[in-house]
């Protein structure tokens, strides 16, 4: 049921955690995000193949990966331009932007208005270690905690700590920034080096960010929705 060259991560790496923000109501829109019908990880199978190589090689460490977004249909693209335009609804800019006008945040780079998510070949992801329970899902209606809190005091999804949440539209986002823990930037730099070593390159201004080089749809934006399938 998928464009020819795609696949399910879970088909081809069933160890990699899920925690797909788009599909519920824990992201800065603050609920689910059109042609998110489940909470799913579709990439092109070389995307795939390349992440359950670098799962395989975290695994000897007692490491895994989590990922946030996979492949991103271009109508949800469209829900996050529409929602931007809405300058009313501010609702989840406490965790996710606190410091960052909404007007802003396409020309700071942390939304795109054209996605390389849509081509198939990025992904969103983190480190857990492997023996960690999952943390309980955020709630609509819980506090929000701006996200570039120390880990403690932001919201807490179990991953290592990168001295932000996931989505964190901030400069403390950035690889490279000033005003984190030590230990978070070690453990930027072990995803970042681990995700070069199989293929992918970084995003300057979102540690969890990274696109395969070499993807095969390079000038392809996709719009099926993301589905469970079988
Ligand atoms: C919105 C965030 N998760 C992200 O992926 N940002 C980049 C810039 C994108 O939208 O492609
Ligand atoms: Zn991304």
């Amino acid at each position: 049921d998928l464009p020819v060259g795609f696949v399910r991560l879970r088909e081809v790496a069933p160890t990699i955690q899920y925690d797909i923000r788009y599909a519920g109501p824990h992201n800065f829109v603050g609920r689910p995000i059109a042609a998110y019908a489940a909470p799913e990880c579709i990439l092109t199978r070389q995307a795939a193949e390349a992440l359950a190589a670098a799962a395989r090689e975290l695994a000897a460490q007692g490491l895994g990966l989590r990922v946030y977004d996979c492949y991103r249909p271009a109508q949800a693209v469209a829900d996050f331009v529409a929602w931007a335009r809405d300058l009313g609804d501010e609702a989840m800019k406490p965790e996710f932007y606190p410091r960052v006008p909404k007007t802003e945040l396409f020309a700071r780079g942390y939304i795109a208005e054209k996605s390389g998510h849509s081509r198939g070949s990025t992904v969103d992801l983190a480190i857990v270690r492997l023996d960690q329970k999952p943390a309980p899902p955020w709630a609509p209606g819980e506090p929000l905690a701006d996200c570039a809190l120390p880990m403690g005091e932001r919201f807490d999804d179990a991953t290592l700590d990168f001295g932000t949440g996931y989505d964190c539209f901030d400069v403390r986002a950035h690889h490279g920034a000033a005003g984190i823990p030590a230990e978070a930037t070690t453990n930027r730099e072990t995803l970042k080096t681990l995700m070069q070593r199989h293929g992918f390159t970084p995003y300057a201004e979102e540690w969890w960010h990274y696109t395969l080089a070499g993807e095969p749809f390079p000038g392809t934006y996709f719009d099926f929705p993301v589905t469970g399938g079988p």
